[in-house]
């Protein structure tokens, strides 16, 4: 994991025909993390996107050396599964179904693991999206607005999570328009397109 790298250069992006941002660059290097900060529509979701590969830039380049996980708005967990059956689901794609128990105890989810993923409360099921993530065992973290939703020790517990994985050598490109504390994190505003 050590050898992780993501690296997007000059990266412009169009959406629906408008140019929200363009020139935008970072470099981080194994267990180094930014955080993507601004107002809401100013482009922070479609540049993790961008990151993650899931969205063609309009211009620059992004790099990443080391499998990428994204948390997204979206859960993608299939509710009707139990919360371990679904985090497993996407785990077992990465070949770490056996991670997952270890996971759901990292987000203090581990004893609602046979509960039905719908009948989890909105809080819960964002951790249990990071739940996912944490199985997966990628090398870049690529959060987007992961502190929604979240209860004040459920966003400590998110913390300590992300500092877990960059001492271990990770990466974590984060997107939020609140606060997140991430010591020694680059804080990187993005600013809408002149
Ligand atoms: N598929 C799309 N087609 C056209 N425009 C889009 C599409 N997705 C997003 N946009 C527009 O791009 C702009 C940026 O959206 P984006 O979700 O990246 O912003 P954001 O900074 O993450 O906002 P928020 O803080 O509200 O999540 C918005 O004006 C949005 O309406």
């Amino acid at each position: 994991m050590s050898t992780a790298r993501l690296v997007l250069d000059g990266v412009a992006c169009r959406r629906g025909g408008r140019l929200l941002f363009d020139e935008f660059g970072l470099a981080l290097a194994a267990g180094e993390a930014a955080l993507v900060t601004g107002p809401n529509g100013v482009g922070k979701s479609s540049l993790i996107r961008i990151a993650a590969g899931l969205l063609a830039p309009a211009a620059g380049r992004v790099e990443a050396t080391g499998a990428r996980a994204l948390l997204a708005e979206a859960a993608a967990l299939d509710t009707e599964r139990t919360l371990a059956d679904a985090v497993g689901f996407w785990a077992a794609l990465d070949g770490a179904r056996g991670r997952v128990p270890e996971a759901l105890d990292a987000v203090g989810l581990g004893v609602l693991a046979e509960v039905p993923v719908r009948m989890l409360s909105t809080g819960q099921r964002r951790r249990a999206a990071l739940a996912r993530v944490v199985a997966g065992g990628a090398a870049i973290w690529l959060l987007d607005e992961p502190v929604n939703g979240l209860d004040a020790a459920s966003t400590t517990l998110l913390e300590g999570l992300v500092a877990r994985h960059r001492a271990g050598g990770g990466i974590v490109l984060v997107a939020s328009h609140v606060p997140v504390a991430l010591p020694g994190a680059r804080v990187l505003p993005l600013e809408p397109a002149a």
